[in-house]
């Protein structure tokens, strides 16, 4: 299973999803180190990627989960994956694909992102990022809220997965 975990920065993707490949005792590769140096660049001063500038940090994610797929490995995933197109893309008409969709509250965003140093990305981007945002139904991601600590939303999400294998 390849397992995405979504959502706008700050949400919590890399720490979140670092910490639940540990859980699983699977590899984890954030989305944000597969992104050409001209895309960085434009986050670092201020600007939003637009669709062709994501096409080709799709693409390299998806050649990463093929990879993966290849060696016949799990994987774990952060990647933003803020429109439905995009999700349609990852998922590639693959069925080993499940995304996890961290909900943050527009407050504790803006409190996460001001504290964080030392990143590429800049927090007045937020904004654009939630109009970017296409929420995902239930059916094509589970969405967990982010409020408590990390291992708690890990152990939540790491019930929810096994549920849906279960059913
Ligand atoms: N559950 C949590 N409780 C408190 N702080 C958290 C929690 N999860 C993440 N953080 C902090 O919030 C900030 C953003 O988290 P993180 O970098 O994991 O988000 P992200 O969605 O990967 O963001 P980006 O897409 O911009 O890289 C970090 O400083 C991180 O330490
Ligand atoms: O789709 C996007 O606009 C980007 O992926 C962003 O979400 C950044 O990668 C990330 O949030 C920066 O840390």
């Amino acid at each position: 299973m390849i397992i995405i975990v979504m959502g706008v920065s700050g949400s919590g993707k890399s720490t979140i999803g670092e910490g639940l490949a540990t859980r699983l005792g699977q590899p984890f590769i954030d989305g944000d180190s597969l992104h050409p140096a001209a895309n960085r660049e434009k986050m670092a001063h201020g600007i939003p990627l637009d669709d062709t500038d994501r096409q080709p940090w799709l693409e390299a994610i998806v050649a990463t989960m093929d990879e993966h797929r290849e060696r016949g490995e799990a994987l774990v995933l952060a990647c933003s994956a803020l429109k439905r197109r995009y999700r349609d893309f990852l998922r590639g008409g693959h069925d080993d694909v499940r995304f996890v969709y961290l909900h943050a509250s527009h407050a504790l965003l803006v409190e996460r992102l001001g504290h964080r140093s030392g990143h590429f990305f800049d927090p007045s981007l937020l904004d654009s990022q939630l109009a970017t945002l296409e929420e995902p139904s239930a059916e094509e991601a589970f969405r967990v809220e982010v409020g408590s600590t990390p291992a708690e939303t890990i152990e939540r999400i790491v019930r929810a997965l096994v549920c849906a294998v279960e059913e």
